[in-house]
């Protein structure tokens, strides 16, 4: 049963949902809309769904911290699809209502920096509250509570309501990035085009801590794409780190920059090697010398050859 459910940030009419349904297999899976998106997780772990789609990032803000906390902490999670989601907002009301009438909007908080120069233009003195996510404010503003929510436009029907303004998005090609997350198990084979996620933790306090991170992923020539800091909820000055990196754990570079993070960091959690939504394998940038596979593979012989005496 729970083989065929797939967990989602709810209610209907998310983004989400959207990112969702354009896997193929969203088609053959019963959908199930989740509250927050911890309880999305959640519903992973306790084998009630077998995956869940949450969104991680955006293109505005960064990293949406609920998610990487969320995926930081708790029994271990893989990601093991990624989907990318151009985005732009509706202003959705109550029918009849006008501009001049609202006076409280809501929304998701990762959609306030994305309408904040809008709001400024358009709803000076509206008081903003935040939704448990975009179609929750919807539903919130059916409900009477709100009297706008910033969603998508194909929300407006789910909850009765109408689009006063559309395309509203104060950054051109804003970008959400949503993540396929299950139960820890083998990743899919390397496409040549892959991305990495970690969280690393950083032991002793020192200078140069966060370079030493970093230079385990510089030194085999590999790039990174995301690296958000998150508190580790230890005290002040406390934090761990999210990166996204280019490469698959099966890349040699990439196992080999993330042994290294493991011998001189107390924890690293390797949340997933999956394809990248961004870009095809032709349009990978390419490696730079003595980082592929073989040069790694080459290195190591004439290693053992040496040992052995036998040069
Ligand atoms: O999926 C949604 O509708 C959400 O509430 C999350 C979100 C927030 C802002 C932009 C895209 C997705």
């Amino acid at each position: 049963m729970s083989a065929t459910r797939y967990a989602y940030l709810g209610p209907e009419g998310t983004f989400t949902e959207v990112a969702l349904r354009t896997l193929p297999e969203a088609a053959t899976r019963e959908l199930v809309p989740m509250v927050s998106v911890p309880a999305a997780l959640d519903a992973v772990r306790t084998g009630e769904a077998a995956a869940a789609l949450v969104p991680i990032e955006n293109s505005v803000e960064g990293g949406i911290t609920a998610t990487l906390d969320a995926l930081t902490g708790g029994e271990p999670l893989m990601i093991y699809r990624e989907v990318l989601l151009s985005i732009t907002f509706a202003l959705l009301v109550r029918p009849g209502t006008k501009l001049s009438d609202i006076k409280t909007v809501t929304a998701h908080p990762a959609a306030q920096p994305q309408v904040r120069n809008w709001m400024a233009a358009h709803l000076p003195q509206a008081v903003w509250e935040s939704a448990a996510s975009n179609a929750d404010g919807a539903r919130l503003v059916q409900e009477g509570r709100y009297d706008a929510a910033f969603a998508g436009e194909f929300a407006a029907a789910t909850y009765g309501l109408e689009p006063l303004v559309t395309e509203i998005h104060d950054a051109e090609n804003a970008q959400t990035r949503f993540v396929l997350v299950g139960r820890p198990a083998r990743p899919s084979a390397p496409t040549g085009a892959d991305k990495t996620s970690v969280v690393i933790w950083l032991g002793d306090d020192h200078p140069g801590a966060l370079l030493e991170l970093l230079q385990e992923f510089a030194v085999r020539g590999v790039n990174l794409m995301l690296i958000q800091s998150r508190p580790t909820g230890e005290g002040i000055g406390n934090y761990c780190f999210a990166v996204d990196a280019e490469g698959h754990i099966a890349d040699r570079r990439v196992g080999e920059a993330l042994m290294g993070l493991k011998r001189i960091c107390p924890k690293v959690r390797f949340l997933g090697s999956y394809p990248r939504a961004d870009v095809s394998v032709d349009e990978v940038r390419p490696l730079r010398t003595g980082t592929s596979d073989s040069d790694f593979t080459e290195a190591a012989d004439w290693l053992a050859r040496s040992q052995d005496g036998r040069i």
